[in-house]
């Protein structure tokens, strides 16, 4: 796994979204590398969460790596507001993107953010080889380990075959699993050779989220020694 760099990214939307700003800057304190956003239009998913306007909002009070979870039917409408409102890591779903995925990534990267692709647990994980392999190719697979749309839930540990997968073809890929992350799943997710760790529920939700950050970052890392 040379080369690929542990990220702690705690999900905002465990967070108080009355606090947003103050919130970001907390897990920043407690050691998280990004704050993963997650965009929802209650169409794609059967809830609405935040938009452009918030992340141009939290980015007057942060210079931190917002990577921003597009969980929406038509991402490309999204390219140009999210980059003019500071976004940093724009990932899409492959379910909805199999026309146009390389408009997207071509736009995406034209606007300087890091393009990225996510996969719902019932898609084959086959489905986004030609995006990893393309000549402008995506940066970071989001293997979603539960149903998107909630925090909160279950993860699913069978969805492991796919990074493990995708571990295997590509060492170097940033490898994104998002969904029931915790101390008690991370390490399954880390040896399976997920790099970049979404956690929500499991960091807001702690006494000392601190101590969850530092708990999945030692898992992440450890398993990179032993591969
Ligand atoms: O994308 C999503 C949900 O659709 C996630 O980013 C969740 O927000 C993660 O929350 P937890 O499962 O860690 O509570
Ligand atoms: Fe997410």
């Amino acid at each position: 796994m040379a080369g690929v760099k542990a990220k702690i990214a705690p999900s905002m939307l465990s967070s108080d979204f009355a606090n947003l700003a103050s919130e970001a800057e907390r897990m920043l304190q407690f050691g998280a590398d990004w704050l993963h956003m997650d965009i929802m239009d209650g169409h794609f998913v059967p809830n609405l969460t935040i938009g452009a306007p918030v992340i141009q909002s939290l980015r007057k009070h942060t210079n931190a790596y917002l990577d921003c979870h597009l969980m929406v039917t038509n991402p490309l409408d999204y390219i140009k507001p999210l980059a003019k409102a500071g976004a940093s890591g724009f990932t899409f779903h492959v379910e909805v993107s199999q026309e146009n995925w390389q408009e997207l990534v071509q736009k995406i990267k034209a606007k300087g953010m890091k393009p990225g692709v996510a996969l719902r647990p019932g898609t084959p994980i086959e489905q986004v080889f030609p995006l990893v392999e393309a000549e402008a190719p995506v940066e970071l697979v989001l293997v979603m380990t539960v149903e998107p749309g909630f925090g909160g839930q279950k993860f699913m540990p069978e969805m492991m075959d796919k990074v493990r997968v995708l571990r295997e073809k590509y060492p170097s890929l940033d490898i994104e699993v998002d969904g029931g992350l915790g101390p008690t799943t991370i390490d399954v997710a880390a040896s399976a050779g997920a790099n970049c760790i979404v956690a929500g529920s499991s960091v807001f939700g702690a006494p000392s989220p601190q101590d969850v950050i530092s708990i999945l970052r030692k898992s992440v890392e450890g398993a990179q020694c032993k591969s």
